[in-house]
């Protein structure tokens, strides 16, 4: 068929050009400035919200960035910014350098499978612009066959648009998986290197929230990557594609034109950018808090409940919920307003200016048809195609240039993540400088089949010195018992032996250095872990059935158990079923499930840290006994000074960095090798004192723990009687009522709970939204009708209605893009 020969159209009909720019001037300096208010208004509401946001921000390091930065008036607060974009852009190139490095030979595949799709998505379209064309004039001409015939390609060309469409999903789902488990792989390769886990968040305190940054934040940049790389190749396919079908009917100049206006007003917008990177930044840290507040609740809902702590609990998580929704809700205004312009003017506004100028010389009357049904026709085809191919155009100009709202965004993960990844990097290689040996540094820890610590500090994370210079040695078969007040630093020490917290000062020799501190040392904390699995994976936690030596036996199991009295969990829970034992033993159980490990590993020490305080005194004795006989060396901590006869060592701290360690010679006495405690008399130490005094006079009190003064004989002779007469009344369960009420009784039930919630602010929202939708559809069938209208005047081709067109195309696409927005 034939093309409209524009060009040569277009320059006679220039002077008519003319005489509608003013039309043009008017309307955008209208919108512009309409555009300008509202950034304004928004603007104000921005300054106005500042500061409680700020204030919620608190922990965050960007945001704290910019708040340093912002604090020197002005032009910090310019420089602040910029410094903050750049810097979230650079993480952005870090992340993307990194994801092209490891993408491989699976995500080059889909990558290429999304350009190829792009091309193909572009080149159906085309064809259906075309071939929907060609309908229209089938239909004027009332051909028949040939109408039909278009139809069935338009149909085929349709399902090929929704299958290359769909495989392009895929794709993207497939390239947003490959992206996603590059960057887990990475963050998790040093997270669970050295304890970062652990020293992110008990000890370096830079990242508050890491599990939001894993789970919530490397998915989210992946998927908007991902959905970025497919909607940007599509764009520039499609630019590319429309462009040379543009250059090929019309002047390149109009090219050029379109090219111009889109950088032109693209720059413009950008300087008008609400800091969406920042934006979502927060909105990320504010709902890693919300969560971190319900996982909290979750793990302590039994202490909460017993407590009667819900209303509190509820307040605080309330709170945070409250800071979120009213950060979301800025974020929703900020996309809507900017959105708006941005939209309207990259995409809709351009677009219809186009449609104009290329479509004006019509008007001109060079342009008209001749009066044959043909000729009209023809003009309508190509109308109908040349108006698609401006449109499609713009739309994919529209969408490369608001890339930069999404890389905006894009940059707000991309800052989170990075900051992630440096900081678990910086932490896992803590553990490697002090296990350098060079004398020069003064620090380190070595290893032999002993403990020893030399002139060891232990300082807390804040700073406090909890043991100065602490010296002694701990050797294979020696038991040692640490003891001191609450808050002495006895957890500490073993939280330097075992790498959690750093060597500050002084050596250290222990068994096993460079494994994990479980294999020659085993700890049994106080509050006892039980990771999710079946009964056996307890007992040889931390091991994995693969990396098991021996593989544990049913017998084995009987025999662990029976240590510690709970034989009958293997009646309770057949072996493969799955249970959360945190939530179904007791603490007591717990620990005594722990113990049971110990019997599983047996190392050469075990360091129990209060990990009998929830078992009867009995247990404990047997424990201590059997732990003994199994050949490991015990380090106990504990405040019980029953435990005293199982040790040969004592250590008491005073928490202030004081410090005395006692050893039991073979004849049962007892010598001081070095006092550094300063006073024992405060109340405080007394704790201390007390195991040192049953430590002398172990002979004793180990007599008299089993005599008949036992445990047992004590609670039972301290334990209220139970009155005979007394009968226990069960509580009385209302029943529900079986039979339902009749269908108006139930509508009037329901209308009596809808009728107040309609009426309230929610209420009010819903009808709101309800009458938007219904304005939507009558302005978009408005729109449909005037489609036909506007037609009807090009066939028709008066110059006077030239004006109403123009008009009626700015207000349509006006119409679409707030609508679209709202
Ligand atoms: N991650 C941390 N950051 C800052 N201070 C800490 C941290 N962990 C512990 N502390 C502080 O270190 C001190 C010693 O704690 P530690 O757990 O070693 O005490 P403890 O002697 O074992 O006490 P208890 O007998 O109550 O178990 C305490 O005052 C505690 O507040």
């Amino acid at each position: 068929m034939p093309s409209l020969q524009l060009l040569q159209l277009t320059e006679r009909g220039r002077g008519l050009l003319a005489s509608r720019r003013r039309t043009l001037a008017v309307v955008s300096g209208a919108l512009v400035a309409g555009g300008a208010l509202a950034y304004a208004r928004s603007g104000r509401g921005q300054r106005r919200r500042g500061r409680p946001e700020a204030a919620n921000d608190g922990d965050d390091a960007l945001a704290r960035n910019g708040e340093r930065l912002g604090h020197n008036g002005t032009d910090g607060r310019l420089s602040g910014t910029t410094k903050r974009r750049k810097s979230a852009l650079k993480s952005l190139h870090f992340l993307a350098a990194i994801l092209l490095k490891k993408i491989g030979p699976n995500g080059t595949r889909y990558l290429l499978g999304l350009m190829l799709t792009a091309v193909l998505r572009t080149a159906v379209g085309h064809r259906l612009a075309k071939v929907q064309g060609f309908l229209f004039k089938a239909a004027f001409l009332r051909r028949v066959p040939t109408f039909t015939r278009l139809i069935i390609e338009n149909l085929i060309l349709c399902f090929l648009q929704s299958a290359v469409y769909q495989t392009s999903k895929y794709l993207t789902g497939s390239l947003n998986l490959r992206f996603k488990k590059i960057l887990t792989d990475l963050v998790h390769a040093d997270y669970f290197q050295n304890m970062v886990y652990y020293k992110i968040s008990h000890v370096d305190h830079r990242i508050s929230n890491p599990e939001q940054r894993i789970a919530s934040d490397i998915p989210k940049f992946c998927s908007e990557l991902s959905e970025l790389v497919q909607d940007d190749l599509a764009a520039v396919a499609e630019g590319l594609i429309y462009t040379w079908r543009l250059c090929s009917y019309a002047s390149p100049k109009y090219m050029l034109w379109i090219l111009g206006y889109i950088l032109v007003a693209g720059g413009a917008i950008r300087n008008f950018s609400p800091a969406f990177g920042k934006m979502k930044s927060t909105e990320q840290h504010l709902e890693g808090e919300y969560r971190q507040l319900h996982s909290r609740l979750r793990t302590h809902a039994e202490s909460v409940a017993f407590y009667g702590g819900e209303k509190r609990e509820e307040y605080h998580i309330m709170h945070r919920f409250r800071a979120l929704v009213g950060h979301l809700k800025h974020v929703l205004h900020e996309n809507w307003w900017f959105g708006m312009i941005q939209d309207f003017f990259l995409k809709y506004f351009g677009a219809t200016v186009a449609v104009v100028l290329i479509i004006e010389p019509f008007f001109s009357g060079d342009l008209r048809p001749d009066s044959s049904t043909l000729g009209r026709a023809d003009m309508l085809s190509n109308l109908r195609y040349h108006t698609s191919v401006i449109i499609a155009l713009f739309q994919s100009l529209g969408t490369l240039s608001i890339s930069s709202r999404r890389l905006n965004i894009l940059s707000g993960y991309a800052d989170r993540i990075r900051e992630l990844l440096d900081v678990s990097r910086e932490l896992s290689g803590v553990r490697d400088r002090s296990l350098n040996h060079s004398s020069s540094v003064g620090n380190y820890i070595s290893e032999a089949n002993h403990i020893e610590f030399s002139g060891v500090k232990v300082v807390t994370p804040a700073g406090n010195v909890l043991v100065d210079d602490l010296t002694l040695r701990v050797e294979t078969g020696s038991n040692l018992l640490i003891t001191g007040p609450n808050g002495s630093g006895k957890s500490s020490l073993f939280r330097v032996l075992g790498g959690l917290w750093p060597l500050v000062s002084g050596h250290i020799v222990k068994p096993g250095v460079g494994s994990d501190l479980n294999k020659e040392i085993f700890y049994v904390p106080q509050r006892p872990y039980t990771a999710v699995g079946t009964l056996r994976e307890q007992l040889i936690y931390p091991l994995t059935a693969d990396q098991e030596t021996e593989p544990l036996s049913y017998d084995g199991m009987v025999d662990l158990l029976k240590n510690v009295d709970l034989e009958y969990l293997l009646e309770r829970y057949p072996l493969d079923k799955e249970v959360n034992w945190g939530d179904e033993l007791s603490l007591g159980e717990q620990q005594r499930l722990g113990m049971a490990r110990l019997f599983y590993h047996k190392p050469k020490f075990a360091i129990l840290d209060e990990c009998t305080s929830a078992v009867t005194i009995d247990m404990e004795e047997r424990f201590c006994k059997k732990v003994r006989a199994m050949g490991t060396s015990c380090i106990t901590i504990s405040h019980r000074p029953a435990l005293v006869a199982f040790h040969n060592i004592v250590l008491s701290l005073d928490g202030e960095g004081g410090w005395d360690v006692q050893h039991r010679r073979d004849d049962s006495s007892f010598y001081t090798e070095e006092s550094e405690l300063t006073s024992l008399e405060t109340e405080r130490k007394s704790d201390a004192l007390t195991v040192q005094r049953a430590f002398m006079n172990r002979a004793k009190s180990n007599a008299s723990l089993r005599s008949k003064d036992s445990y047992s004989t004590k609670v039972i002779a301290t334990s209220p009687k139970l009155e005979t007469g007394q009968t226990v009344r069960t509580p009385v369960i209302p029943h529900l009522q079986c039979s339902p009420r009749p269908l108006p009784l139930r509508a009037a039930a329901m209308l009596k709970i809808l009728v107040p919630k309609l009426l309230d602010k929610q209420g009010g929202q819903l009808l709101a939204v309800a009458l938007l939708i219904f304005s939507r559809t009558v302005i978009s069938d408005r729109i449909a009708s005037l489609n036909g209208w506007f037609l009807q005047y090009l066939l028709l081709s008066e110059e006077p209605h030239i004006k109403f067109c123009l008009i009626y195309l700015i207000f349509r696409d006006y119409c679409e893009v707030c609508l679209g927005a709202g």
